[in-house]
């Protein structure tokens, strides 16, 4: 009778109102309900299933040898003691908890990637995602539902107000999106340059490019397009873009007029002593290629066709010359397609190290998701696997600081997309060598137009 009225009543009445609390907030706020009750019980549920998890999953080590050699002798069998990565207190946020994890010798984050989907459902968690943003350190997430459910679109009043071209330079900063961090999606074209954009049919590429190209449809940005299936993605920016090959031999001629640019721009920088184009006394307008179906350019429909093979491998070295050294001189490039890898041929390989911005959207094969994201981080080819063909525009991304994140597209229409192109196609720059391509409300006064 005397213990029950000590301590242990104590603890009991803590409980219970712990419990009360986490009963009214439940509803009331979730978020506090979460911070009070969910996290404490999911910490403790990680405590107490890392040993278990690790030793199963082979994330442990042996310190200990499983034998011992004393003079000639050898001893066997000495019981081997697994040693599990230490975990640090999960640090709670609105969206779940991040624990820190020092990898032991020999470890990568990769092995912990492929170990998500079991601490998933050990933990009770929506998913678990894992990222290295030091050396020797990795995070792992646990998410408790999926904060990129919703369809993300643009504030009405946004898009309302931004009808007229803004004053000053170009942003080449995009928002595109939300990240699972409930982030911002940047694009930051300065810091990097070129992207690969990658998704199975469907899966939210081109709404991804629409978004791009309506944010930079009111800037003073040259738009120019590569679409090899006749021009029926591209199409629809058509007013405002600076050029649209629809071919191999326009794609040619584009490639190589803007390599010329590039050279012009090159000298400019030299002449007045700056080392990126933006920084010359008059800069002159960003170029954005965009490429609809990247691996068009590489296939051939014979490799005995000796014509078609030269002009593809003409293409391909001018792309990539073009991506090896047109970020300091504000030609950047952007080329999405169902998929892009080292089979597609001699090149490939290359233009893929100058496409450092990644996108891998939902793909038909986890080998795509490899060779999109596995040169760059490799732990995160788990999660772009396991994207759904109903989860569209969500993506594997870089989140701007070395990493990566899980984040969902803007929707952006194609009416909205055709809109912004018609709205500004007045400023449309006109570039050196390339023709701008027809349309039929192109207004009289337009300039460089070839009507
Ligand atoms: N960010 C998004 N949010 C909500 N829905 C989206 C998003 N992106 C795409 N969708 C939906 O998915 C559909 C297919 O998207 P989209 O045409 O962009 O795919 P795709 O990858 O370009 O396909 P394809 O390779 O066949 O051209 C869209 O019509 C839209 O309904």
């Amino acid at each position: 009778m005397h213990t029950l009225t000590s301590p242990g009543l104590y603890f009991l009445g803590v409980v219970a109102v712990w419990l009360l609390a986490g009963a009214v907030l439940r509803h009331r706020s979730p978020v506090w309900h979460w911070y009070i009750v969910g996290y404490p019980l999911t910490w403790f549920r990680i405590t107490r299933t890392w040993r278990p998890l690790c030793i199963e999953r082979g994330l442990s080590v042996s310190r200990r040898a499983s034998q011992a050699v004393i003079g000639d002798l050898i001893v066997r069998g000495q019981e081997v003691r697994p040693v599990v990565p230490r975990l640090w207190i999960g640090r709670p946020t609105r969206t779940g908890l991040v624990v820190r994890v020092r990898l032991m010798p020999g470890q990568t984050p990769e092995e912990y990637a492929q170990s998500a989907e079991a601490l998933m459902h050990a933990w009770r968690v929506y998913a678990v995602r894992i990222t290295s943003p030091e050396r020797g350190l990795i995070h792992i997430e646990a998410l408790l539902s999926d904060p990129l459910a919703g369809v993300v679109v643009r504030n009405p009043d946004a898009r309302r107000a931004g009808t007229t071209a803004p004053a000053g330079p170009p942003v080449m900063v995009l928002v595109v999106g939300v990240t699972e961090r409930a982030k911002s999606w940047l694009m930051n074209f300065r810091l990097v340059p070129h992207w690969l954009i990658v998704g199975a049919t469907r899966s939210g590429k081109s709404t991804l490019i629409h978004a791009i190209v309506t944010r930079f449809a009111p800037q003073g940005v040259a738009i120019v397009g590569i679409d090899l299936k006749g021009g029926l993605e591209l199409s629809v920016y058509r007013p405002r873009l600076s050029g649209l090959a629809t071919t191999r031999q326009e794609a040619v001629e584009i490639l190589e007029a803007l390599v010329e640019l590039k050279d012009e721009r090159t000298h400019a920088c030299n002449m007045a002593g700056v080392r990126q184009a933006w920084e010359l006394p008059e800069p002159p307008p960003p170029v954005v290629l965009v490429i609809d179906e990247v691996a068009e350019l590489f296939l051939v429909t014979s490799n005995r066709d000796r014509e078609e093979v030269a002009l593809r491998d003409k293409t391909v070295a001018l792309l990539v010359k073009l991506a090896q050294l047109g970020a300091a001189l504000d030609i950047h490039v952007i080329a999405g397609g169902q998929r892009f890898g080292s089979d597609l041929g001699s090149g490939a390989t290359l233009l893929r190290s100058q496409l450092s911005g990644r996108v891998c959207m939902h793909v038909s094969d986890g080998e795509t998701a490899v060779m999109t994201l596995g040169d760059i981080w490799p732990e995160a080819v788990v999660t772009a696997q396991m994207i759904r063909a109903d989860e569209q525009g969500t993506a594997v991304t870089g989140d701007g600081e070395g990493s990566w994140v899980r984040a969902r597209a803007m929707f952006t229409g194609v009416d909205e997309a055709a809109d912004a192109a018609r709205i500004y196609s007045r400023i449309t720059p006109v570039l050196p060598g390339i023709k701008r391509p027809y349309f039929v409300d192109l207004p009289p006064d337009s300039e460089g137009g070839e009507g």
